[in-house]
């Protein structure tokens, strides 16, 4: 008998928990079976079974045992018992039925006794006397919780410990067609693929165009705005964004993901841009500094020539590199930044800044309404494994059991004890110091006073709790990669036709 992961299963459950007495919430089909003298529905309280997810609701043989001795389908609201009989003898239960339909049985009618529909004024005693008990509600009166939190692959509510079956008890006057929509309900929550999003009306509803979607702040934004109801479309060349990071979402209506590179023209319709699309990390944007430049200035002259084309809003994602290795703690907006403009790391941090003053030169000349978000070293899950950020880098230097790498000497005036045998305090990994990497900053550090009066902005999620967060998931990723390690098949030695292969 299935369990608690399908609300049907879990009612079948509880259903059979329930003696054979005739009371509480069971179905009429189980009755039927469970009664000794094989009436169909004696003594007890008429729940119907829900039909299986595929089935017809009613099935003929079903509705012939719902139909009573006069010929007159319950459904329709006969309440006379089946063949006359007496309580415990197979006949109908009426306490359930609805009032008016007893008193059309109660009037002087073709349906009344005399039209030989068993003893009448006796069941309508009882019917009263059955009304007049307090009801058993423990199962048929429960609700369905309504759809709230994250999505979790399943229906959420159903499938956990201590779910709640949706309600089981129908009235008997329920068509079928209304049967078949609950049907159909339900077998929607539980083929549901997708994470639940809101509905917007037409006029609510933006395209919005996320380049650099497939990345580790990309997938998120992606995340909240498929989940608010936009339609959303995910273009990426994934240098190291992957298509895992938004996989939950393809074949979505409102979703599409698009493998492209910004540093060539696009041209879809959209009403809003974010522009992510760029390396971000040391390791990434030193790989191919070019590349970085092209894609930071080409790729972001053609996001602003689409958005002046469709009149659509842009975001740019800028970065605190902007400041470089700053002289002014903390940093606010209207600091200028401290950049080598031929150092290492110009590329990323030059790249960014050309890439702002090109925003505000095409909002200025022509009119374009754009925003500049400059973050500061996020970290969370789905980063990149080889993201190579320093809180990444020590996440997984932690998790396998090596020396976390600090670049730059041991700090002034630490115990010597200390220096021979360093280690990260509360954790038992040594530290282990590289040389220090040219133009790296010392310190940086947001002045968000702007952001919060004006935006009404600050971080929500606590160091130790996105901490936490980032940790699980490099661990899952660890675990993910031991399990599906890529071995190559060897290949099949080549034979040159005509010629004998020596060994
Ligand atoms: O913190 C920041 O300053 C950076 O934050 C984010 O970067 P992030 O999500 O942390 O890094 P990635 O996970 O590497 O995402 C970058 C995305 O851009 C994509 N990309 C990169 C390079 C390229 O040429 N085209 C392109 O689409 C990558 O495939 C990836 O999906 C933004 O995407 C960057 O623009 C921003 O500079």
């Amino acid at each position: 008998m299935p369990t608690a992961c399908h609300p049907l299963g879990r009612v079948r459950k509880l259903a059979t928990a329930v003696p054979p007495s005739g009371r509480g919430c069971t179905s009429s089909v189980q009755r039927a079976r469970s009664t000794p003298a094989g009436g169909k529905h004696a003594g007890t309280r008429m729940r119907r079974a829900r039909p299986a997810f595929g089935s017809r609701p009613h099935s003929s043989k079903t509705e012939q045992r719902r139909n009573c001795a006069c010929g007159e389908s319950r459904r329709r609201g006969c309440v006379l018992g089946g063949r006359g009989r007496r309580r415990g003898e197979g006949g109908v239960a009426h306490a359930r039925w609805p009032r008016q339909q007893e008193t059309r049985h109660a009037g002087a009618g073709p349906r009344g006794p005399e039209a030989g529909g068993g003893a009448l004024p006796g069941r309508r005693r009882r019917c009263r006397r059955r009304r007049r008990r307090p009801r058993r509600r423990a199962l048929c009166s429960r609700r369905a919780p309504a759809r709230q939190g994250p999505w979790t692959g399943a229906a959420p509510g159903y499938g956990e410990q201590g779910a709640v079956a949706p309600r089981v008890c129908r009235q008997p006057q329920e068509d079928e067609a209304a049967v078949g929509h609950r049907a159909a309900r339900l077998r929607s929550l539980f083929t549901q693929k997708y994470p639940p999003v809101k509905f917007l009306s037409e006029k609510d509803r933006k395209r919005i165009l996320i380049t650099g979607g497939a990345g580790f702040v990309g997938s998120h934004l992606t995340d909240k705005l498929m989940m608010d109801g936009h339609e959303v479309t995910v273009v990426d060349n994934f240098f190291t964004g992957r298509k895992r990071n938004v996989e939950h979402w393809i074949g979505h209506e409102n979703f599409e993901l698009i493998n492209h590179d910004v540093v060539e023209p696009l041209y879809i319709e959209v009403d809003q841009i974010y522009h992510l699309a760029s390396p971000a990390s040391p390791p990434n944007y030193m790989y191919n500094p070019i590349k970085t430049l092209k894609t930071n200035t080409i790729g972001t002259l053609n996001m602003l020539g689409l958005a002046k084309r469709v009149g659509a809003r842009l975001l740019l994602a800028s970065t605190s590199e902007v400041y470089g290795d700053p002289e002014v703690h903390p940093q606010s907006e209207d600091y200028w930044g401290h950049v080598n403009p031929i150092g290492p790391r110009a590329c990323y941090d030059e790249g960014k800044r050309v890439a702002e003053t090109m925003c505000y030169a095409y909002m200025k000349q022509e009119g374009v309404e754009v925003r500049v978000a400059r973050i500061f070293n996020t970290f969370g899950p789905r980063m990149h494994m080889n993201d190579g950020r320093v809180v990444s880098n020590f996440i997984l230097q932690a998790l396998q059991g090596e020396p976390l790498t600090r670049s730059g000497e041991w700090p002034r005036g630490s115990h010597e004890q200390q220096r021979q045998q360093p280690r990260q305090p509360g954790s038992g990994s040594e530290i282990q110091f590289l040389s220090e990497a040219q133009d790296d900053p010392q310190k940086r550090k947001p002045d968000i006073r702007k952001a919060k009066m004006m935006l009404a902005w600050e971080p929500v999620v606590p160091l130790e709790e996105g901490l936490n967060k980032a940790i699980h998931y490099f661990r899952k990723e660890l675990e993910y990669q031991a399990n599906n390690q890529y071995i190559p098949k060897p290949k099949p030695a080549r034979i040159k036709k005509g010629r004998t292969r020596h060994n």
